[in-house]
């Protein structure tokens, strides 16, 4: 039974720097408390407790997940480290909001859904802008008629990153580094998102790093049933660009900010026709950090889960490893071949 003024009682493993933005998306949401920070380092997690105003620290994940006070954990590590942290955390009874990209692999992304079923917690990655309204309204657009029969979707992810440190994990292939899981999974998910169904086959192309493998670009072609091809583009080598463009019979839907609404003005997408004519629609602006916080707190006082987001990240997943597959052997994959379901 739904209680809405149970306070939902966080924990967050490791000192991540998105680990601020939702410390403070939690201190804003309704009914929700930042418990617990962990972190390798004891002293470190002392100063990030203080900093942030949380009441207890910890000089290990394991602590924090032995307490049972904690009802839910934001994992921030570096990538390779989600599964492992994902089933450890399901298993002490955790739910889990788990960064992106969730897994290294779909069938590790399998296994994480699988614990966290059998230990009935909620596994939902951290895409954060599903969760802001102007994802709702474009998703009402887009269901309706207002576009026609849908042909193409387009995006974008791209931003220029000259000055981004040597040891960052986006460059370690080792901590699952690179473009397209870093950004390349936000045009994914977007597209499998809108188009509510997984490609039939996908074909990828990226550049890399020549002395660690990790692509600083990449790509990307899905064919999908009933005519319709997505398309997208991500990357650490150009400047930030973070669109989509859902294009039907009868008219388009442009959101240039799909990731993150740009700063000045209210958020907003256009359609456009086929006359000529562009309607802009404007949204509320909150915070969509915290609109992911509130959604999750809801989820686990409502005591059901809501599988579809642990679907849409799996899905992501195998898009995304089927797509990285095709462009290392420079050839279209067939969804179907590379994972049966
Ligand atoms: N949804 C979103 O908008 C965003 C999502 N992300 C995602 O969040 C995750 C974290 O990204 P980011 O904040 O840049 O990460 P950081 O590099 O800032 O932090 C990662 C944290 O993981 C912990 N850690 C544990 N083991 C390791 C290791 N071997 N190497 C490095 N760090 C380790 C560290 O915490 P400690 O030492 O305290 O234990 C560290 O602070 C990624 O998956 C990224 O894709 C990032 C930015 C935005
Ligand atoms: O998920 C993320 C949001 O966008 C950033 C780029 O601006 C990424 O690097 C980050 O990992």
């Amino acid at each position: 039974m739904k209680d809405s003024s149970r306070t939902v009682r966080w924990g967050i493993l490791g000192t991540a720097r998105i680990a601020e933005k939702i410390s403070i998306a939690i201190h804003q949401a309704e009914n929700a408390e930042l418990t617990c920070i962990a972190s390798r380092d004891s002293q470190r997690a002392v100063d990030w407790a203080q900093k942030h105003h949380v009441k207890r620290s910890v000089g290990s994940y394991e602590a924090l997940l032995a307490d049972s006070e904690i009802d839910a954990v934001y994992i921030p590590l570096p990538p390779s480290l989600h599964g492992e942290w994902t089933v450890r955390a399901a298993r002490a009874g955790k739910h889990v909001l788990c960064e992106k990209p969730l897994a290294l692999n779909v069938n590790q992304a399998r296994e994480m859904r699988r614990v966290c079923l059998e230990n009935q917690v909620q596994l939902m990655d951290g895409v954060m802008w599903y969760h802001h309204p102007r994802a709702r309204e474009i998703l009402q657009k887009i269901r309706s008629d207002a576009l026609g029969e849908h042909r193409r979707f387009t995006s974008a992810f791209t931003i220029c990153w000259d000055n981004i440190p040597e040891n960052d994990l986006r460059l370690q292939r080792d901590l699952g580094g690179g473009s397209l899981g870093d950004l390349g999974w936000y045009c994914i998910g977007a597209t499998l998102w809108a188009f509510n169904e997984l490609p039939q086959k996908v074909f990828g192309t990226s550049r890399s790093y020549e002395d660690n493998d990790v692509d600083y670009n990449f790509s990307g072609t899905m064919w999908f049933s009933k005519d319709r091809i997505a398309s997208f583009d991500c990357g650490f080598d150009v400047c930030m660009r973070k669109w989509f463009e859902i294009a039907g019979t009868k008219a388009s839907l442009v959101c240039d900010d799909f990731t993150r609404p740009w700063d000045n003005g209210r958020p907003k997408f256009h359609i456009n026709d086929d006359q000529g004519n562009s309607i802009k629609y404007e949204t509320e602006d909150p915070l969509q950090e915290t609109c992911m916080i509130n959604h999750f707190c809801d989820i686990i006082r409502s005591g059901r889960l809501e599988q579809q987001w642990s679907d849409l990240g799996i899905n992501t997943q195998r898009v995304l490893n089927a797509i990285d597959y095709s462009a290392r052997t420079e050839q279209v994959v067939n969804l179907a071949d590379f994972f049966p379901q």
